[in-house]
């Protein structure tokens, strides 16, 4: 069948019209990608050179399958010279052509999040702030802030209203670190992430002729999830687009989930003034979702103001009720939804792969993980510490980092002492200050002793001296031995292989067998060209710094189970979806409760998690989970709540602690799940439904005659004092522990003794 007969009216006309500038505006699941990739195709067909064609996406991997899905319908010999990638990786190799225009070397390094706050801590120290205040990630948020909506470190100090804004929270001196940070990477000859786009945008601006060339090679211009498009990035794509105008956006106001990145859903709604001369398409039917899951998703996002109004329908199944599950505690949470998962899989036949866990915040993974672990489900998360991010990686990373750019200040200061070549923390920070001295690199200062004097004795010299001539030595061969040679040869030489083949403890191994790993990957990258070329170890960087999580997926990663946040889930899809943690305070998060559009974007959110589903759906909740260290009561999520209560289900609670599968199973099927119908719509969950069961903590509680003033005992605490308890019975107590402050206490869990 010819891939346009698998496209309904709608679709098919928002493919076909190729010319001026598109926008398809449509609900989640309808289509939207699809029709990005067809288009192509579509273009392709009519002769539209590929290299004319730049697509940008929100991951790589999301690139790497449109290019697939075009390959198999046009053929992959054509779909080769496509360009696509994300914004960052796309404007990259775009910047690696052109570094110099705007002062930078071509092998400038890509400072990843850790190496930018790592440098502004530095930063901070050495202007003799308190690193409370001025925490490394508030300070990133703040110039990455700047940086998206193109403001440089000279805009900002002279912009009143920010420099307002700093001083009112009490950090009146942001400005001066984004000076610094701005100084020192580029003497460092790195980029951040935010700079990636930032700079293009100054190539664009300072080199007419570069923008000129790029208008004419990138004729047709499309870009998905436009609705988290931030200002630098609407910026490029509007220059880009400027001569032939060729533009097509598709996207989902319901959907912009970014904006505390900067993304601007007013992206979206200016395009029409941008283009008065444009085509709009809208697709009303999903593909993805059972008719529940649909309906029960534009119950939801009716609640926000702001927005499109769009008609989504589809004419899938009815399919299963949302189930709503309510659980104890995290752990508790944990071991019910592997147990679901576990049945699913036997009553159902489906594969690890078919289901999703999706979260607001990374840290609630732990839970999971250890309940997939204990019924053997192979799981992967995304956005947890990735390969890249590994100690091991990145000091091997660092060498390859400081061989193509020896500026890169974050590298030096990594390997320089790694493996130990006595060259300790007081000869760096002599190094740091002889540097700031000069308005040099520190490379420089270790290179050319004579040029810059620094206290350093001439033992350290000669330490800091061979250092650095092995690094040159390393250098000679960048653009004479290909990728995989040369990061061999580094690899053995630095003597890091080395150090990780002597420890043979488990993490040692594993350790080894990492960089093991990523020489495999390199000599991957190195044999994957195209003939006469040859891939070198700088091209390798580009990529390596920009991969995200989900680019990183292996063979063997396929059939698991997939971990991660909501904010990662976007665009993706999977028969099975479990929507954790839905509590007041963790989701809506607690910050986003200050304001009707920090909430509309919770609820977004929200919308994003349930429309990842395409069979099942189901909410959990705890109602007690250990955050910060203490223990903590919850209530459940107020977007259960909006749900419309006719496709809900809610399950009776039951622990699942202590009792093996099998009983699970039997328990599972015997108990009768109520329907969820609140009598008024203020009540919540909770109350609805208290535990019919008490635990064996619950009841020791229950016999204890507590009062406001009584002395205790806690565990860990020591004595202390209650001063206040609610509930009646009472079931939580704040009492006041000399040793430890203020606390508030579960009773069920907190095992008071009366004094
Ligand atoms: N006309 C169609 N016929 C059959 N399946 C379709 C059709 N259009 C889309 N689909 C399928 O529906 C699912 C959702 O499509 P797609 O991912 O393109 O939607 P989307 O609008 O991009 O979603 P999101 O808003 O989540 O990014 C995919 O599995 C896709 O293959
Ligand atoms: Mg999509």
């Amino acid at each position: 069948m010819n891939y346009l007969e698998t496209l309904n009216p709608a679709q098919l006309d928002a493919v076909k019209n190729i010319d001026g500038p598109t926008m398809v505006i449509a609900g989640a699941g309808s289509g939207k990608t699809r029709v990005l990739t067809f288009r192509i195709a579509y273009l392709m067909e009519k002769g539209i050179d590929p290299f004319n064609i730049l697509s940008l996406t929100f991951t790589n991997k999301a690139a790497k399958e449109m290019k697939e899905r075009i390959s198999s319908i046009i053929g992959s010999t054509e779909a080769k010279n496509l360009t696509m990638g994300t914004f960052h990786s796309v404007f990259a190799r775009i910047l690696r052509h052109h570094a110099d225009k705007i002062g930078y070397p071509q092998n400038f390094t890509i400072y990843d999040t850790q190496d930018s706050r790592s440098l502004l801590k530095t930063i901070v120290k050495e202007l003799k702030l308190d690193e409370k205040v001025y925490k490394p990630s508030m300070v990133q948020g703040r110039i990455s802030s700047a940086k998206n909506n193109l403001i440089s470190a000279v805009a900002y100090e002279s912009n009143s209203d920010i420099v307002n804004e700093d001083r009112q929270s009490g950090r009146p001196r942001v400005f001066e670190i984004y000076k610094a940070y701005e100084k020192r990477c580029k003497l460092a000859g790195a980029m951040d992430f935010d700079d990636l786009l930032y700079k293009t945008n100054v190539l664009f601006r300072d080199s007419p002729e570069t923008l000129h060339f790029y208008q004419h090679r990138f004729k047709y211009v499309l870009v998905d999830e436009y609705q988290d498009t931030n200002y630098s990035q609407y910026l490029l794509v509007k220059k880009l687009a400027a001569v032939f105008q060729n533009v097509c956006v598709v996207g989902d106001d319901a959907q912009s989930i970014y904006s505390f990145r900067g993304a601007n859903i007013q992206n979206i709604l200016n395009f029409k003034t941008d283009y008065p001369d444009h085509n709009v398409f809208k697709l009303e039917q999903n593909y993805r979702s059972s008719q529940t899951i649909v309906n029960a998703a534009n119950s939801v996002i009716a609640k926000n103001k702001d927005q499109i109004q769009k008609n989504v329908w589809t004419s899938n199944d009815v399919g299963s009720k949302i189930k709503v599950l309510r659980t104890l505690t995290d752990n508790e949470e944990g071991k019910l939804i592997a147990n679901q998962i576990f049945e699913t899989k036997q009553n159902e036949g489906a594969e690890n792969s078919d289901f999703a866990i999706l979260y607001r915040t990374n840290a609630q993974s732990r839970s999971f993980e250890e309940a997939l672990r204990k019924l053997n489900l192979p799981y992967k998360i995304y956005g947890g510490l990735s390969f890249y991010q590994r100690k091991e990686i990145k000091d091997i990373i660092g060498y390859y980092r400081l061989t193509a750019n020896p500026q890169d200040e974050e590298a030096f200061k990594r390997i320089v002492n790694y493996p130990k070549r006595g060259i300790g923390n007081s000869t760096v920070e002599k190094l740091v200050v002889a540097a700031n001295h000069y308005g040099v690199s520190l490379w420089e200062v270790a290179a050319e002793p004579q040029k810059y004097p620094t206290e350093l004795n001439s033992g350290t010299r000669n330490k800091l001296n061979q250092f650095v001539t092995q690094i040159k030595s390393f250098a000679v061969d960048l653009e004479r031995k290909d990728a995989y040679t040369l990061a061999q040869h580094i690899a053995v030489t630095s003597g890091i292989l080395k150090d990780h083949y002597a420890d043979k403890s488990p993490e040692g191994v594993a350790r080894y067998e990492n960089i093991q790993a990523l020489l495999a990957g390199i000599k991957e990258f190195t044999t994957n060209v195209s003939d006469g070329e040859t891939n070198f170890l700088s091209d390798f960087m580009v990529d390596v710094a920009l991969l995200t999580d989900a680019d990183s997926e292996k063979d063997e990663d396929k059939n698991k189970v997939s971990l991660m946040t909501i904010h990662a889930s976007k665009g993706l899809e999977f028969p099975y979806v479990f929507v954790v943690g839905l509590e007041e305070n963790l989701f809506p998060s607690q910050m986003a409760l200050n304001s009707r559009t920090e909430l509309e974007e919770e609820r977004r959110l929200f919308y994003v998690a349930i429309t990842r589903a395409e069979k099942n759906c189901t909410l959990s909740f705890a109602t007690s989970r250990y955050r910060w260290g203490n223990l903590i009561t919850s209530e459940s999520s107020r977007f259960i709540e909006e749900i419309n209560p006719e496709f809900l289900e809610v399950s009776t609670p039951y622990r699942s602690g202590g009792r093996s599968l099998n009983q699970t199973n039997l328990e599972n099927k015997t108990r009768t799940p109520t329907t969820y119908a609140p009598n008024g719509p203020k009540r919540r969950l909770t109350k609805l439904q208290d535990a019919p069961k008490k635990s064996k903590d619950g009841d020791t509680a229950d016999k204890l005659d507590l009062k406001v003033g009584y002395n205790v005992m806690h565990e860990r605490f020591g004595k202390g004092k209650i001063v206040a308890l609610e509930g009646t019975p009472p079931s939580k107590a704040t009492v006041f522990f000399p040793k430890a402050g203020n606390k508030q206490l579960l009773l069920k869990f907190a095992k008071l003794e009366v004094l």
